[in-house]
C-alpha cells in the first residue's frame, strides 16, 4: 500500500518543523515507517538550490528563475525521495511543498498565479499531498519568534510586511479552496497543544487498511 504524503505549510517561524519532527517521533513509536524532508532542499541537488533561493545576496533573482528554482528542487525531491518512499509505502513529511510556490511566488510576488500551478504540475507529476496542516500565524509573532531564534535573515524572510501579509492571507485562501486536504491550525496555541490537534485530525484520517490508527 501506497504511504500518506502530509505536508506542513504556513508563514515564517509558524512552527512547522517543530510539528513535522513531533509528528515523525510520534509515528516512528507506532511503528510507522515514516521520513521527514523539507523544501527547498531535501537532497544534496536540491540543498545546493536552497542555498541560491536564500542567499540574501542574490537580490538581483528574477521571479521567473525564483519560481524554476524552487520547482527544480521540488522535482528532485519528488523523483529521488518521495515517490520511491511512498512506493515503498513510508509516510512523508514534507516541510513545505508546492502550496508554498503558489503562495510565496504568485500571491507574495504577485506573479502569475495559472504559470505557478502548471510548472508545479509538472515538477512533481501532479503528485497532491493527502493532507496538509496549515500553521496560521499573525506576522508580528512569526517575527518574534525569528528574532528570538536569532538566526540572520534570509532572502525571503528580508521581503517586506506587506509580502508576508499576502503570504498568509494566501495560504488561507488556498485552504479555502481546498477544504478536504487542508487542517487549518491557529499556530499561536502552545506546540502540545498543536500537536494533539494534528494527531487527532490524523487518527480520523481514512487510508485503505488505515495504519494511522
Ligand atoms: N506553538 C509555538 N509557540 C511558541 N513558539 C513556538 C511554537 N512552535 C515553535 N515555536 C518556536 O518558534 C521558532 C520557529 O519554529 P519552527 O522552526 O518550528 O518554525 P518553522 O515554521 O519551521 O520556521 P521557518 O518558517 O523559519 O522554517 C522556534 O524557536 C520554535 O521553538
Ligand atoms: C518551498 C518554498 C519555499 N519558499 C520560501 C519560504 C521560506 O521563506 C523559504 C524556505 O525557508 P524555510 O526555512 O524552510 O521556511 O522559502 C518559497 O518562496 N517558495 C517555495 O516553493
Amino acid at each position: 500500500m501506497r504511504g500518506l504524503l502530509i505536508t506542513l505549510e504556513g508563514p515564517e517561524g509558524a512552527g512547522k518543523t517543530t510539528q513535522a519532527l513531533r509528528l515523525k517521533a510520534y509515528l516512528e513509536a507506532r511503528k510507522i515507517p515514516v521520513i521527514h524532508t523539507r523544501e527547498p532542499g531535501g537532497t544534496p541537488i536540491g540543498d545546493r538550490i536552497r542555498e541560491i533561493l536564500l542567499d540574501p545576496q542574490a537580490s538581483e533573482m528574477s521571479l521567473r528563475a525564483e519560481i524554476l528554482l524552487y520547482a527544480a528542487s521540488r522535482a528532485q525531491l519528488v523523483d529521488q525521495l518521495i515517490r520511491p518512499a511512498l512506493k515503498a509505502g513510508k509516510t512523508v513529511i514534507c516541510d513545505r511543498y508546492v502550496d508554498s510556490s503558489i503562495v510565496y511566488q504568485a500571491y507574495g510576488a504577485e506573479g502569475d498565479h495559472e504559470e505557478v500551478v502548471e510548472v508545479n504540475r509538472m515538477a512533481t507529476g501532479a503528485l497532491v499531498p493527502d493532507r496538509t496542516y496549515l500553521l496560521d500565524l499573525p506576522l508580528e509573532e512569526g517575527d518574534r519568534r525569528l528574532k528570538e531564534r536569532g538566526n540572520r535573515k534570509d532572502r525571503m524572510e528580508l521581503k517586506e510586511a506587506a509580502f508576508h501579509q499576502r503570504v498568509r492571507e494566501g495560504f488561507l485562501k488556498l485552504a479555502q479552496k481546498a477544504p478536504e486536504r487542508f487542517c487549518v491550525l491557529d499556530a499561536t496555541e502552545a506546540p502540545d497543544q498543536v500537536f494533539q490537534r494534528i494527531t487527532g485530525d490524523l487518527t480520523k484520517l481514512q487510508h485503505g487498511g488505515s495504519d494511522l490508527k
